[in-house]
């Protein structure tokens, strides 16, 4: 194997035994992770269940560094994320962005669309005016959005549209790793599909690596590749999609699996009031 081929064949992000208490004073202490250790290779959507408060998103803040860790290590493409020096990570941060759960908190609602998605170009320093614009017309095409969105404000938008837009901004700075974190649990049911959708094309044609962080095992069955469950801060399984889904060997992935619906009728019933309203709104 050449050394470029083992490059790109090494995982793109190691973790390895992270530790993280959070202080909740009177000298009491919380382990938000104890000992989490996980590798995402390039290219794959590694997903990442457990319920709430189960240290998801504390995994997903101490892999970007946007938390200090009490123990183990994180590294991206070889580098310790940790270690980094502020400018050196502002550098590396560019290469990782995050997308959350509610796309109108997300975004500033005073701003256009085009402000909102230039708005890391400008944060970075990248490139001129002309430059920005031509780079927010690029990505706001690859996720569906066309020139007539670019002046329009989140209110203006639906939730599916407003999330396209935060995945806009997540690309703009050409990124190899993506945290989705609950991405789609704000949205209709079917409004989900679509998204997932256009998740699995960005990353077809631009190469992308996810993190897919999500409490619905249904979602993440459809996502991802490899597939870790999280309990009470620590990892309690882990395997590929298949392995997990086969044979689930671990008490509580056996009952999160069992709480999947086969379909949800609450959903079902929101998704048809949603689609009813849509039709209707297009007759009018
Ligand atoms: N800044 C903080 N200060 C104190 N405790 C915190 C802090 N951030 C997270 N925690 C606690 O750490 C634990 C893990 O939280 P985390 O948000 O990572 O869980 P999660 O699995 O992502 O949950 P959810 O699905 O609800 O977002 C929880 O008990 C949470 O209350």
């Amino acid at each position: 194997m050449s050394v470029s081929e083992a490059t790109a064949a090494a995982p793109l992000v190691v973790a390895d035994g992270l530790v993280k208490r959070f202080r909740l004073g009177r000298g009491e202490e919380l382990t938000a992770l104890d000992d989490v250790s996980l590798e995402i290779r390039r290219g794959e959507t590694f997903g990442l269940v457990g319920e709430s408060g189960s240290g998801k998103s504390t995994v997903s803040r101490a892999l970007l560094a946007l938390l200090p860790l009490d123990g183990g290590s994180v590294r991206f493409d070889g580098v310790d994320v940790h270690a980094l020096g502020r400018g050196d990570l502002r550098a590396l941060r560019r290469r990782m962005q995050m997308v959350f759960q509610d796309p109108f908190a997300a975004l500033n609602r005073r701003q256009s669309v085009a402000q909102i998605v230039a708005a890391p170009l400008e944060a970075h320093g990248v490139g001129d005016r002309a430059s920005r614009a031509q780079r927010v017309a690029e990505v706001l095409d690859l996720v569906g959005l066309g020139e007539s969105y670019r002046e329009r404000r989140p209110r203006e938008m639906s939730g599916g549209q407003c999330q396209r837009v935060a995945i806009a901004r997540a690309l703009a700075l050409d990124p190899d790793f993506v945290v989705l974190d609950e991405s789609v649990s704000a949205l209709d049911v079917s409004i989900q599909a679509q998204i997932l959708n256009l998740l699995n094309e960005l990353q077809q044609r631009l190469g992308l690596t996810y993190l897919f962080i999500s409490h619905d095992l249904a979602v993440v069955r459809y996502m991802a590749s490899t597939v870790a469950v999280m309990q009470r801060g620590s990892i309690v399984e882990r395997g590929t999609r298949e392995q997990l889904f086969r044979a689930a060997e671990h008490d509580y992935t056996r009952q999160l699996m069992q709480a999947i619906p086969a379909v949800d009728p609450a959903a079902e019933r929101a998704r048809r009031r949603a689609a009813r309203t849509a039709a209707a709104a297009g007759a009018q």
